[in-house]
């Protein structure tokens, strides 16, 4: 790679720790610490998301994987964190590499201020040529407000740095047409469209979370942002480098379509959406278009309490989620306004501002976007007409 890169590097569980007696793979890391080194020094910024802390905190806790329940995964954490981050500091010392720990929740990557926080932490630490580290901080996050593996994780950290390349090293050599256990399994070199590989994807390993499912997920995501993804296998010598010569085999999720703006990328992987808007078929279908916004005439019913610059879903009578979206009035004002079309807006909420309840700039169309997490099935039952 001669051209300076966005890189993201995502380690999984199997590959930090032996699955019998749940300690670290020194070797493993000493081999990932020396390519992420290289890349460094060759001018590329690297972020590192690794996995390894509930592994390698199990044996404290006196738990094994598979007898965990969800507090001793989150203790586990806790004790495995410092392990592993003191193993990537002595380890990484050795190649002249400063690391630096950042631990994340979905709601601080939710938060517009706190994501760009985040962002603004992580071009400082590449200014200083320090490897940021980054994994989800489990011992706080609660259980619906997890991104719960670290790869869909990483994809919202490549769509963050708007990353050229998100590199995801596991325990086998990429994606199959089914289960890799199965002798019969086919070995996928390239992935254009990843709906075609959601099925085929659901087994894990003991120690990992989502399995290929999640990769293919985050590699959708990557997709969106313009960032190819490859999956490779990680117990490898030079686990790095040999993928990026081409010395040995890995999938390629290519980038396809078009990649969506910064702000719709961050709107479309968003897991609180605070309430919803029902608008007719011809209204959905003319915002998939692209062609308009969400006017207060548009809306058919509102449902849930939000504020201005709240996240919405946005359904068609139908009841299927069409598109997501950023309001620009509270579901008081909405309320107000649709009820009240033949008076001006400044009038019906008292102040000046922008007419459309949601701006087509401020729209995000699902079609092709595979969500951290869908819609609620009951969503549609609880819409308030206006
Ligand atoms: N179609 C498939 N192709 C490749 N791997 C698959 C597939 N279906 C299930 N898997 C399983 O996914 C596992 C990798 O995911 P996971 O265990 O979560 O690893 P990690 O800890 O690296 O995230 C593999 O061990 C493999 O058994
Ligand atoms: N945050 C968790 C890892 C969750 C996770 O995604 O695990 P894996 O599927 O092994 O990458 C931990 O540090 O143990």
């Amino acid at each position: 790679m001669t051209k300076k890169k966005k890189i993201v590097v995502k380690i999984g569980s199997s590959l930090l720790a032996n699955e019998d007696n749940l300690t670290l793979r020194y070797a493993f890391m000493n081999g990932l610490m020396s390519d992420l080194a290289k890349l460094q020094k060759d001018g590329h910024d690297i972020i590192l998301t690794s996995s390894g802390s509930v592994a390698l905190g199990l044996n404290m806790v006196g738990k094994r994987p598979e007898d965990a329940g969800i507090l001793d995964k989150q203790a586990a954490a806790a004790c495995g964190q410092p392990l592993l981050m003191n193993a990537y500091r002595q380890v990484a010392s050795e190649y002249e590499l400063d690391v630096a720990q950042m631990l994340v929740t979905v709601e601080d990557m939710e938060d517009r201020r706190r994501f760009l926080n985040i962002k603004n932490t992580m071009m400082k630490l590449f200014e200083n040529d320090i490897l940021p580290i980054i994994n989800e901080n489990d011992s706080v996050a609660t259980r619906d407000l997890r991104v719960g593996d670290n790869d869909r994780l990483s994809a919202k950290v490549a769509q963050m740095i708007q990353a050229d390349l998100l590199i995801i090293l596991t325990s086998v050599e990429g994606l199959y047409d089914r289960d890799p256990s199965d002798p019969e399994a086919k070995f996928i070199a390239e992935v254009e469209d990843v709906t075609d590989h959601l099925e085929s994807t659901t087994g894990i390993s003991d120690l990992g979370s989502g399995g290929m499912l999640t990769k293919m997920l985050a590699a959708n995501m990557a997709q969106n942002a313009g960032c190819e993804t490859i999956i490779g296998e990680g117990i490898i010598e030079r686990p790095l480098s040999s993928l990026l010569a081409n010395e040995r085999r890995y999938t390629r999720c290519l980038v396809t379509g078009e990649t969506a703006s910064p702000l719709k990328i961050w709107l479309s992987n968003r897991l609180q959406v605070s309430g919803t808007l029902v608008v007719s078929n011809a209204v959905a279908d003319a915002v998939i278009a692209g062609d308009c916004g969400i006017s207060r005439g548009d809306v058919i019913s509102i449902q849930g309490e939000f504020t201005k610059g709240d996240v919405l879903h946005v359904y068609n009578e139908d009841g299927v989620e069409m598109a997501r979206g950023l309001t620009n009035f509270s579901s008081e004002e909405i309320m107000l306004l649709a009820r009240n079309l033949d008076m001006p807006v400044e009038s019906v909420i008292g102040y000046k501002t922008k007419s459309d309840v949601v701006g087509a700039e401020n729209i995000l169309v699902l079609e092709d976007n595979h969500l951290l997490l869908d819609a609620p099935e009951d969503d549609q039952k609880l819409v308030v007409p206006v």
